[in-house]
């Protein structure tokens, strides 16, 4: 069996083409959507992932507001800049791109984001109204990968789903996507302290990996057929993207997201959904 990709390239560019008429309509109401994003440090990948963004914007006609600060800002610089985007009109939504460097308390930046601004549905009152099935902007790789498996019609309900990490912008809310009743999957949530991984991975409908643990996910762990999306990302010595799934699981499975080109592209179009949503509410 050779599994069927799972585009996320083309899937946000389809997303992507669909936004761009609705931000059209809503400056035809007087409201043009801005994102803004809050980049600490040098870090190359947080670099590019928010040049994306941008990019992303300029594509569908969202203003873009970026705020830079040296890897060497203070916590209290940093929530200055936060404060700073809560107050600014023509930020209708923001992000902060994690991780933060080491010594930034990260979830007391989170705190201080304006829930109604936050756009990657991580403010821990987001994560919340999740939890309590009210509505909430829905975290960005999570809902990536609902709507790469929709797309492409891998069923959900009642799937066996094994994710593989616990990390705050995938691992944590990706269970709770899948266990509403619109989803209705059946979700192990396996990571570093998972006794017998293997085992787990066996028994999969679908897998989530996002260990950030190269290669992790071996072609004799998956049961032929499922659908395998790779979210982690770690770097080979010449600085090219390594996913958690082995290559070889394109044998075995039934549908595979590449990486790259997989579930990164959804992220950054489902960022946009929420801009262009949020905008949206406040037109009535
Ligand atoms: N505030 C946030 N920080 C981070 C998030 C997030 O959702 N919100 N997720 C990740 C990084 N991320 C988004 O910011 C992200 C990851 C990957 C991509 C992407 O388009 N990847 C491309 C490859 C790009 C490359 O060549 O390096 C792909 O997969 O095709 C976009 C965004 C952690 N931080």
């Amino acid at each position: 069996m050779t599994a069927q990709i799972l585009d996320g390239k083309a899937t946000a560019a389809a997303i992507k083409s669909d936004l761009t008429a609705r931000v059209a309509a809503l400056k035809e109401k007087g409201v043009t959507p801005g994102l803004g994003t809050i980049l600490v440090g040098d870090d190359p990948g947080s670099q590019k992932y928010v040049a994306g963004k941008h990019r992303d914007c300029a594509q569908v006609g969202i203003a873009s507001i970026q705020r830079e600060l040296p890897a060497t800002a203070t916590q209290e610089e940093i929530e200055a800049v936060v404060r700073e985007l809560n107050e600014d009109p023509a930020c209708t939504g923001y992000i902060v791109q994690l991780p933060l460097p080491k010594g930034i308390d990260e979830n007391r930046i989170l705190e201080l984001m304006d829930p109604d601004k936050d756009a990657d549905g991580l403010h821990p009152m987001n994560l919340g109204r999740l939890v309590l099935n009210e509505p909430a902007p829905l975290p960005c790789t999570p809902n990536g990968v609902l709507t790469l498996l929709r797309r492409y019609g891998v069923e959900i309900k009642g799937a066996e789903v094994v994710v593989v990490g616990r990390g705050v912008t995938i691992g944590r809310p990706m269970p709770l996507l899948l266990t509403r009743r619109s989803e209705n999957a059946t979700v192990t949530q396996c990571h570093t302290g998972t006794r017998d991984l293997s085992s787990h991975l066996k028994r999969a409908d679908i897998i989530v990996a996002a260990a950030g643990s190269a290669h992790l996910i071996r072609p004799e762990d998956v049961k032929p057929g499922a659908a395998v999306l790779d979210v982690g990302v770690s770097r080979s010595a010449e600085g090219k993207i390594v996913g958690d799934v082995h290559p070889g699981v394109a044998e075995v499975a039934g549908w595979i997201s590449p990486n790259p080109g997989g579930v990164g592209p959804m992220t950054r179009a489902q960022l946009l959904v929420n801009v262009v949503e949020a905008a949206e509410r406040s037109v009535g």
